[in-house]
This record gives structure tokens, C-alpha cells and sequence, in this order.
């Protein structure tokens, strides 16, 4: 499961060789242990791969898709196929697909993550020091800085979207709604915005251009830095934090205008409480509201790690 990898972590440059893409794991061995999580999607279960019936099986977890709606399957998909080219410690593991043959579904097998989310971690464990924060911190840029080298545009970057495989390692999850940058583009435009968490959401993917970029979740990842560095706490959430700041007037124009109106207004989410004020502008860095003036993922890696030496000696 989750035993210290005895090489380096890291992420390989070239994808998956084509043989290992999709194993196949037989649905009558995987064992029901209990339920992981639900989305709008379906439910994440966790099981016990079993062919032996001894129970020395490996742990996995499952990603059962809601009875066929017809849309969910066409992106269910794309997000397997989406997950089985990446090949990166910091990014959660594909192992593979099973079907059902009665029920004509089909399943995503991944890799059981002990921790659960990064916000119920964090919820449970206050006692996360600055220097795991920033190691946590530094983990999801590395995973989205290889996101960025594949073109893909994870669209749903938050801290219940980061799973914890240990104490000392988080993996990004959740590549439902993840979309591929054309060749010719530096951005994705969704034309079906669904169930959009827009509290996340930089500016240009709130208006109505829906634009999305390596730029735009670099603002998420700010977004779940701000998180991050508030423990997760509820009381402290983005979302709170935002409707108490736009709600004065909530008859007046939607949410998401209110919520761009304060942004152009140059309002940003405050500092979380000890925050470190570096760690604090470096989260600024990433609210820049036009996205060139962002940073790249690879310059916060860089000053992750540039704070991480000054504020741990
Ligand atoms: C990404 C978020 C939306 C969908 N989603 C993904 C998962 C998920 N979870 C886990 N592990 C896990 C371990 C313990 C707990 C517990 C439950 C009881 N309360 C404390 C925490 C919860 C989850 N491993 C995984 N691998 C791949 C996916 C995945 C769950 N939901």
C-alpha cells in the first residue's frame, strides 16, 4: 500500500508502455470493503482485489460509475483514458478497469490512498507543521507541473481533490473533469459548464469565456494553498470567506458577477492566520488577475522550496 517507494519519487517524461494501459481485473474477485467517497459522478468504493480468496489481496479503490447516464460514460471514458497515460508519483495511480457483465458498467480501479482527502487529513491532523505543509505544497506543483508537460488542464485543482498516501506524500485525484489543451491553443473553453465550484475559479473561467488554463489552475492552486495554510478549516473555507464578503448584497447581481466585480476590485482572500507572510505572497502571486502575470508551476516549485529552506533551518 503505502510502504516508503525505495526509488526517488518523481514523474517519467515518457507515458505508459502500451501493454501495461488497461489490465483488466476481473469484477467477481474485487470484494466490497466499504464506501470511499460520492460525487455527482458516482462512488469511490474501497475493495480488495482477492483471486486467491485468502484475503492477502491488495486494497484498491473502485470508481463505480452512476447507472448509465449516457453522458457520464462518454466522459467516464475519457477520464480513464485520461488517467492511463500519467505516470507520476504526485499524481493518483491508474491501475486499471473492470466490467461488469451483468450490468453492462464498468468500473476504474486506482490506488487506494490510506489517508483519504487532504481536507479531512488536515481536519484530523492540526498538528501538520509548516515544513509537511510546504512539502505537501510542493508535491501538487510538481504533479501539476506534469499535468502542464501532457497539455492538460486539471479544471478542479482544491484540497478535497488531493489525496493523502502518507504523512509525508499527497497525490492529485479527481480527473473528472480534466480537459486536454487542442494543439493550436493555450486554452480549453467549456461550453457545458456543470456544478462549477467557482470559488476556485480564476476570473477568465467565471466570465462568460469559460476559459481554461495551465494559467487558471495555477489561481486553483492558490486557491488550495489558502486552504492548505487554514487547515482546512470549515469556518475559514474560500467559499465562506467569499459569501462573507459579496453577500451584503445578495439580491443584486449572481454570485459569480458579485464574486468578479470584488476580484477586478483587487479583493483578495486575507491571509490565513500564521500564515508566513512569504508563503502568504506567493498564494498573492498566483491571484493575479490577468493569467500571464501568473506564475508558472515549476517558479512556485522553485519558491516553495526557496521558503521551505529559510523557514525550517
Ligand atoms: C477525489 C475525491 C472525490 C472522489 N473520491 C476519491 C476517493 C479516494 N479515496 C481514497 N482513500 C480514502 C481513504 C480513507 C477515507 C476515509 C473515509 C472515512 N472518513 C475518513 C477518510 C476516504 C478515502 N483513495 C482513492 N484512490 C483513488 C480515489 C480515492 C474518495 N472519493
Amino acid at each position: 500500500a503505502s510502504e516508503a517507494p525505495e526509488r526517488a519519487l518523481g514523474c517519467s517524461a515518457r507515458g505508459t508502455p502500451l501493454q501495461e494501459q488497461t489490465p483488466v481485473f476481473e469484477e467477481r474477485y474485487l470484494r466490497y470493503i466499504s464506501l470511499l467517497g460520492k460525487g455527482n459522478f458516482g462512488s469511490v468504493e474501497l475493495c480488495r482485489y482477492d483471486p486467491l480468496g485468502d484475503n492477502t489481496g491488495e486494497l484498491l479503490a473502485v470508481k463505480k460509475l452512476q447507472p448509465s447516464k449516457r453522458s457520464f460514460l462518454a466522459d467516464f471514458t475519457k477520464e480513464i483514458k485520461t488517467l492511463s497515460v500519467l505516470r507520476c508519483d504526485y499524481i493518483v495511480r491508474y491501475r486499471g478497469v473492470s466490467y461488469s457483465t451483468g450490468r453492462l458498467s464498468m468500473s476504474l480501479v486506482m490506488e487506494y490512498m490510506p489517508h483519504g482527502s487532504l481536507s479531512g487529513y488536515l481536519e484530523k491532523n492540526a498538528s501538520v507543521g509548516l515544513g509537511r505543509m510546504l512539502l505537501f505544497a510542493s508535491q501538487i506543483c510538481k504533479g501539476m507541473e506534469y499535468l502542464q508537460s501532457k497539455r492538460y488542464v486539471h479544471r478542479d485543482l482544491a484540497a478535497r481533490n488531493i489525496l493523502v498516501a502518507s504523512d509525508s506524500l499527497v497525490k492529485i485525484a479527481d480527473f473528472g473533469l480534466t480537459k486536454i489543451i487542442p494543439d493550436d491553443k493555450e486554452y480549453y473553453r467549456v461550453t457545458q459548464p456543470g456544478e462549477s465550484p467557482i470559488f476556485w475559479h480564476a476570473p477568465e473561467s467565471i466570465t462568460e469565456s469559460s476559459k481554461f488554463s495551465h494559467k487558471s489552475d495555477v489561481w486553483s492552486l492558490g486557491v488550495l494553498l489558502h486552504e492548505l495554510f487554514s487547515d482546512c478549516n470549515r469556518h475559514q473555507s474560500p467559499k465562506r470567506l467569499y459569501m462573507q464578503r459579496i453577500s451584503s448584497n445578495t439580491q443584486g447581481p449572481a454570485i459569480p458577477m458579485q464574486l468578479l466585480f470584488v476580484l477586478k476590485d483587487n479583493w483578495r482572500l486575507p491571509a490565513p492566520a500564521h500564515c508566513p507572510a512569504r508563503v502568504y505572497a506567493l498564494i498573492r502571486q498566483c491571484w493575479a488577475y490577468s493569467p500571464e502575470d501568473r506564475p508558472s508551476f515549476s517558479s512556485l516549485s522553485d519558491q516553495i522550496h526557496s521558503i521551505a529552506q529559510e523557514e525550517t533551518l
